[in-house]
C-alpha cells in the first residue's frame, strides 16, 4: 500500500479487517518491521485519538515517530501556486512537504476543509499537494472529504460486535444535531467504507438524514437513504450516529423539525443496536449522555480500535517499503 487516503486504496477489505483483529490479539507479531524507519504526524487540525492511536501503532511496529503541529507551531502555510508571498503566509507547501519527506519515511496529515468553497474542499487540492511533493507513502489522518482511519476502525468495530451468521447486520448512520458547521468527511468516507461492505456481502446500510443533508452522490451509491429518523433505525443492529453540514447548499446548518437526537427512548426501535460515534461527542446535544453511559454505548471501545486499524495500515505501507528498496 502506497498511500491511505480512502477505500480505493485498499484491494481486500476483508482481509485488512482481519489483520487489524489479528493485531489486536497479538499486538507485536510485527515488532520490529518498521525498526529505523520514522513516521511523521502532520495536523493542521486539533486530534485526540487519531494523533495517540496512531503514534502508538507506530511504535508497536517498531518506528520511531514525530508529531508536527503545524497550525500551531509551523510556519503560515502557503497552497496556492503562483501568487507572491507578500501576506500572512511564510511557508509554501512545496517546500514545506518536500522537507518533511526528507525526514520521514512515511508521513500523515490532517486537514480540514474551510467549508468555504465546495469545489475547493472536494478538490482536496491541499491533500493532493501535499503527497506529490513530499514523495514518500502518506497516510490520510482525516482530509477534507475523508477519514479511512476511522472508517476502516469502524467497519472492524461492526465486525467484531456481530456474532450472527444467518443474517447481516442492519447499519444505520443517522444525522445528529450540532450548533458547528462541521466538515462531511466522516460521514462520507463512513458511507463509503460501508457502500463497499454491502457491496461485498459484509453489511445492509441505511443513511438517515433530514431533507437538505444529502451527502454527494458519489460517496452514497448502493446505500438506502431515508428522512425519517424514527422509520430508518427500526429493527437496527448499530447505529452510527454523526452531524454534518449541508453538501447541497455547502457548509451551512439548516434548522430541522423531527427530533433527531437518539436518545433511550429512540432505542426502543432499534434491535437492541450498539450505538457508535466518532469522537469527540457533544453530550446531550448529539448524543444522549443516557446512551453514552449505557450498556449500548460502543464509543469507547471503537476509540480503542483506531490502534489497530493505524497499525494494519502501517504494517502495509511498511511491507511495500522494504519490498521496493
Ligand atoms: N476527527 C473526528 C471528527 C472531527 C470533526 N469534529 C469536530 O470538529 C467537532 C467540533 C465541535 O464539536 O466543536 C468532524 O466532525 O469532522
Ligand atoms: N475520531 C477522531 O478522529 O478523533 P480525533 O479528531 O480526536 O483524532
Amino acid at each position: 500500500m502506497k498511500q491511505f487516503f480512502s477505500v480505493a486504496d485498499v484491494a481486500n477489505l476483508s482481509q485488512l479487517v482481519d489483520e487489524a483483529l489479528q493485531l489486536k490479539s497479538n499486538p507485536f507479531t510485527a515488532a520490529n518491521l518498521g525498526k529505523r524507519k520514522t513516521l511523521g504526524l502532520v495536523f493542521l487540525n486539533p486530534s485526540l485519538r487519531t494523533r495517540l492511536s496512531t503514534q502508538k501503532a507506530a511504535i508497536q511496529l517498531g518506528m520511531d515517530v514525530m508529531v508536527m503541529n503545524m497550525d500551531k507551531e509551523g510556519w503560515a502555510l502557503e497552497t496556492k501556486d503562483g501568487v507572491t508571498m507578500d501576506g500572512n503566509t511564510v511557508e509554501h507547501i512545496r517546500e514545506a512537504a518536500a522537507v518533511m519527506g526528507q525526514y520521514c519515511d512515511i508521513l500523515g496529515l490532517r486537514s480540514f476543509p474551510k467549508l468555504q468553497d465546495r469545489e475547493e474542499d472536494y478538490s482536496e487540492d491541499l491533500f493532493r499537494k501535499f503527497m506529490s511533493y513530499c514523495k514518500v507513502p502518506v497516510i490520510s489522518l482525516e482530509s477534507a472529504t475523508r477519514h479511512p482511519l476511522q472508517s476502516l476502525t469502524d467497519l472492524i468495530t461492526i465486525r467484531e460486535h456481530w456474532h450472527e451468521t444467518a443474517r447481516l447486520p442492519k447499519v444505520v448512520m443517522a444525522w445528529a444535531p450540532h450548533i458547528k458547521a462541521l466538515p462531511q468527511a466522516v460521514p462520507n468516507s463512513f458511507s463509503e467504507w460501508m457502500c463497499r461492505a454491502q457491496a461485498e456481502g459484509m453489511v445492509d446500510f441505511t443513511i438517515a438524514h433530514p431533507v437538505g443533508y444529502a451527502l454527494a452522490e458519489e460517496f452514497t451509491r448502493g446505500a438506502t437513504v431515508m428522512h425519517s429518523l424514527d422509520e430508518a433505525i427500526e429493527g437496527a443492529d448499530f447505529v452510527y450516529v454523526k452531524n454534518w453540514s449541508s453538501y447541497e447548499d455547502y457548509g451551512k446548518i439548516h434548522s430541522v423539525d423531527e427530533r433527531w437526537m437518539i436518545d433511550s427512548s429512540k432505542l426502543t426501535l432499534t434491535n437492541e443496536a450498539k450505538v457508535m460515534h466518532c469522537l469527540p461527542v457533544r453530550r446531550d446535544l448529539e448524543l444522549a449522555s443516557e446512551v453514552l453511559d449505557g450498556p449500548h454505548a460502543l464509543v469507547i471501545q471503537e476509540a480503542g480500535n483506531r490502534v489497530w486499524a493505524a497499525q494494519a495500515v502501517l504494517k502495509r505501507m511498511l511491507e511495500q517499503l522494504l519490498s521496493d528498496n
